[in-house]
């Protein structure tokens, strides 16, 4: 019989499933991607169909295993990353969902958030999971189908119906029903989960009214999830790691020591800052997570959440048409005149931490006569750096005792391709941005958490020791510029704020 070297990664996103098939030296040795419908049936709303998510992973699964003609005997094991927050509920006889998934964009629990803040329980939420009371998070989404799916609440007071995260609707379909479980960073984004005692909170659970019997057992990290049904594959292969996309790349950007910092560049952008194992709370608006959890110890992170960064540049693309591709953008942006001073705010969705203006709108300021593409595509780049700075700034007022912390970002994501932004980057930063060699980050961190397990793959100290840099960008920028640069920004952000 073959020998089991190979690894298949599983990575669920929001707008496609991903499988990456690593060997032994975590090495890519084949990928497959299959993108699904996105359904927005209201306003606010944004729903999958479960049966895509689970047809797209299984599809990209069999297709990576096919491209390097690797057999099921092969795979020594199966490591899930996936979209957080994203809530599916199903019939634990027959695993069909009884509503399609409400995806971590919808918004249509905000009223039921705002009126349960409004009753003073943001706090009480705060404190247990290190969230804010906010649709974004699962609790409110499960309340949503248990009310309006007929007869959900009657079969979930006896029992019929499970919950999951992305994570755990996949495992429940890979073990043929066999296993409801979820990790701990998947659970960390519920809004039920108490990340200080590592368990279900019953106080949450009475506040949304959600039953305890649907909830998934929550492991670690880097544990024997279950193996899959041996007719998907031709054989079964043991699940041996789960984590939420984020924290995947923290583990794939091999952030370990508290300080480290990650920032992923997509759609959207997500910081982490690896805090130890203290659970730090934010006075700034930020999250308090649980990046990862090995052999039972929890390490915690502070999370910050930007909506708009690449995004900024497919507007630059299908909203204005001043480029043709991504790439663009910074030979654009190089060419821009110094002497105007353009900002772009891009609340085209509100804006994320740390302002969390669900009402604010995109807003332009500066602009002459002589402003064309050139600046709006410098603007647009330079949005997503000086986000990362009030992200950055709000982790270090959160966190001032970690003296260092975050002076290194490593960076991922389609975005970072960008040598100009990644200078610009670190300019507006006034810190090192460290891009590595193999950019599949969150791939690779569910890869290597499954590695782990099967004892393929050493300790995270010894991990650590093969993260390999591709460039370093220093900063160059005299402060004095940097400051009034940051000034201008401060402001643009002022004036779009929608209480201002
Ligand atoms: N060279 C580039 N310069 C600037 N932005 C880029 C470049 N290449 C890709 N992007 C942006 O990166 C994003 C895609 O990154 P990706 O990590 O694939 O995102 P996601 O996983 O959210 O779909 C797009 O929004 C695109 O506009
Ligand atoms: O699927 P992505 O890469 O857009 O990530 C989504 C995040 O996990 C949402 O919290």
């Amino acid at each position: 019989m073959a020998a089991r070297r190979m690894i298949l990664a599983i990575d669920q996103g929001t707008t496609s499933s991903r499988a990456i098939l690593f060997d032994d030296h975590l090495h890519p040795v084949s990928n497959a991607q299959q993108e699904f419908a996105q359904h927005f049936p209201a306003s606010g709303w944004v729903e999958h169909e479960p049966e895509d998510l689970w047809e797209s992973t299984l599809a990209v699964c069999r297709q990576a295993l096919a491209k390097a003609q690797v057999s099921a005997a092969e795979v020594a094991a199966i490591g899930i990353t996936n979209q957080r927050e994203t809530t599916l509920v199903w019939d634990r006889r027959t695993g069909e969902a009884i509503h399609r998934a409400i995806v971590w964009q919808d918004r249509r629990t905000s009223e039921r958030c705002a009126a349960l803040e409004a009753q003073g329980h943001g706090d009480l939420v705060a404190a247990r999971t290190g969230l804010r009371l906010d649709p974004y998070f699962s609790g409110s989404k499960i309340a949503w189908i248990l009310d309006n799916v007929p007869g959900a609440r009657e079969r979930a007071d006896r029992g019929e119906l499970a919950f999951g995260t992305v994570d755990s609707f996949l495992l429940w379909r890979l073990t043929g029903g066999r296993v409801h479980a979820t990790d701990a960073t998947n659970a960390s984004r519920t809004m039920l989960f108490d990340i200080h005692k590592g368990c279900w909170d019953a106080d949450l659970l009475t506040l949304l009214d959600i039953p305890a019997s649907l909830l998934p057992e929550v492991r670690d990290c880097a544990t024997l999830f279950g193996e899959s049904e041996p007719e998907l594959f031709g054989g079964a292969i043991p699940i041996r790691g789960i984590a939420g996309d984020q924290q995947a790349a923290t583990v794939g950007q091999a952030c370990f020591s508290p300080g480290m910092l990650k920032s992923t560049y997509g759609t959207g952008c997500f910081a982490l800052l690896n805090t130890g194992s203290k659970a730090v709370a934010s006075k700034n608006r930020l999250l308090t997570t649980i990046a990862y959890q090995l052999g039972g110890e929890r390490c915690y992170a502070l999370e910050g959440s930007i909506f708009i960064a690449g995004a900024a540049v497919q507007w630059l693309r299908d909203g204005l048409g001043i480029i043709e591709r991504a790439s663009q953008s910074g030979q654009l942006a190089a060419n821009a005149d110094p002497g105007q001073h353009v900002y772009l705010v891009p609340a085209f969705t509100g804006l994320g931490a740390p302002h969390w203006d669900a009402n604010a709108r995109g807003a332009m300021f500066g602009l002459t006569r002589n402003t064309g593409p050139r600046e709006f595509a410098r603007a647009a780049l330079d949005s997503v750096c000086f986000q990362t700075l009030d992200l950055l700034e709000a982790m270090r007022a959160d966190w001032p005792e970690a003296e260092g912390a975050g002076t290194v970002l490593r960076v991922d994501g389609g975005m970072v391709a960008s040598d100009w932004t990644m200078q610009r980057l670190a300019d507006i930063l006034a810190a090192s941005v460290d891009r590595p060699e193999v950019l599949e980050t969150t791939a690779l961190g569910a890869a290597y958490l499954a590695g782990l397990d099967a004892g393929l793959l050493p300790e995270p100290a010894q991990f650590g020791d093969r993260w390999r840099l591709e460039r370093r960008f220093s900063p160059e920028l005299a402060e004095t510029a940097r400051r009034s640069a940051v000034a201008g920004w401060r402001d643009a952000v002022r004036r779009t704020l929608s209480a201002s």
